[in-house]
């Protein structure tokens, strides 16, 4: 077991990580979860005595980390991939770990087999991918056949299969009675392998509690409600009556209403009583991702904002934008209608290829222009379809695409 008790860290005016308490049990995979910087790593390094806690303490199996006999044994971390000697083979990087902790080298022929790594064993490691990398640092965490592990991040960079395989292989480890510690962003990827998720935010504990007690209590129901977008007092109107009832009412970024705390019928009337014509009243459930970002709102460091562009689009002259429309493809790859999109010049007045001013009904999806005789653009023939520009025109495909390559098998 490991346990966590008030674990606190400064980096002088920063708390990475204030009064954390909280155990982690063997037999089930327990999910460390929280946004960029809210302190997953600086809590596993204190675990593994690799920092210092400013206060509190971290036990695993009931002491220190740095007070337990013959650690590597006991213990198998991975916490930074990138961290090891590039100029060694996969091999010799694990038969180094290997001789420093009294592991028989037969292991470390093992573990290779078991991250799949077997072929390139003798490769430096500097040349591994992303998740050739990841598979290493799990075979040198395994290396000790450990009752705890503790893994950070072990899914980053790894394709599909591999994300699966990490899944399995971590049920396995718990299912076998050891404790599995594995952090991770993805609350997605947490559900479908953890049983147990410790989340924080700013350090500070969110929650502690089985996975499906945390979907119990966090997905919660809502209904989407949507009044004719042409009539925004509606909205208004509705959101007040909704709202008078006991209702939480959120605006959705696509003009419909997201509502809480009022059953559907109850919706329905309200909006009768009140003279709202809806055009959508439909239930839903917020999803476990959902879930994890209303948690976790408060507690995010690092928010992006929208590309301004620093006003270069609006400032195209617009004898530039119609210079450009003139030169625009007026079909660009057979078949693909939007790849156009890019190309449409969005100065007021200057219709693209394809895109009329606003109000008007569109030409034709494909941009041709009238002359090529297309005078509706659905339900005509192959023939009818306006003719695209040669094939030279367009930007040549390859004329084999490489094989995709496994990364492990690279
Ligand atoms: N050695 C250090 N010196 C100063 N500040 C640090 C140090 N290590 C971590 N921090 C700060 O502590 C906070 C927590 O960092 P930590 O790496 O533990 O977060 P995390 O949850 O693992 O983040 P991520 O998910 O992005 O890896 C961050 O604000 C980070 O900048």
């Amino acid at each position: 077991m490991i346990e966590a008790v008030g674990l606190t860290k400064r980096y002088g005016a920063k708390t990475a990580v204030h009064n954390l308490s909280f155990q982690v049990r063997p037999g089930t995979v327990t999910g460390f979860l929280g946004p960029n910087g809210s302190g997953k790593s600086t809590t596993m390094r204190m675990i593994l005595g690799l920092d210092t806690p400013t206060s509190g303490h971290a036990t695993i199996a009931g002491r220190p980390f740095r007070k337990l006999p013959n650690a590597p044994r006991q213990v198998g971390a991975l916490l930074d991939a990138k961290a090891v000697h590039g100029g060694r083979s996969a091999r010799a990087h694990l038969l180094s770990l290997a001789q420093l902790s009294g592991i028989p080298a037969r292991r470390v022929d093992e573990v290779l087999g078991v991250v799949g790594l077997q072929q390139v064993a003798t490769r430096r490691s500097k040349g591994f991918s992303l998740g050739m990398g990841q598979r290493l640092g799990i075979a040198a965490a395994l290396l000790g056949d450990p009752q705890v592990l503790l893994f950070d991040e072990p899914v980053n960079g790894l394709d599909p299969e591999g994300i699966l395989w990490v899944r399995n292989l971590m049920k396995q480890l718990a299912a076998e009675g050891r404790t599995v510690f594995v952090s991770s962003h993805l609350m997605s990827e947490m559900a479908l392998t953890a049983e147990h998720l410790i989340v924080i935010g700013r350090g500070q504990l969110l929650a502690d509690m089985p996975v499906k007690d945390f979907i119990s209590a966090n997905s919660a129901d809502f209904a989407r409600v949507r009044t004719p977008d042409t009539e925004p007092e509606q909205r208004e109107k509705l959101t007040a009556a909704l709202g008078e009832a006991g209702g939480q009412v959120e605006p959705e970024p696509d003009g419909a209403l997201k509502v809480t705390g009022l059953p559907l019928p109850r919706i329905s009337d309200l909006a009768h009583a009140a003279d709202v014509r809806l055009w959508e009243l439909s239930p839903h459930q917020a999803s476990l991702e959902e879930a994890y970002m209303r948690l976790t709102q408060g507690a995010v460091d690092y928010r992006s904002t929208s590309d301004q562009r620093a006003g270069l689009q609006q400032q195209m002259p617009q004898h530039m934008a119609q210079q450009m429309a003139q030169q625009m493809p007026q079909g660009y790859a057979p078949g693909q209608p939007h790849m156009q999109q890019p190309y449409a010049p969005q100065a007021p007045g200057v219709p693209g290829p394809g895109y009329p001013p606003p109000g008007q009904a569109p030409g034709h999806p494909y941009g041709a222009p009238e002359q090529y005789g297309a005078p509706h653009p659905y339900g005509q023939p192959a023939q009818a379809v306006a003719p695209m520009p040669p094939a030279a025109s367009a930007p040549a495909a390859p004329a084999a695409m490489p094989t995709p390559q496994n990364e492990d098998a690279r």
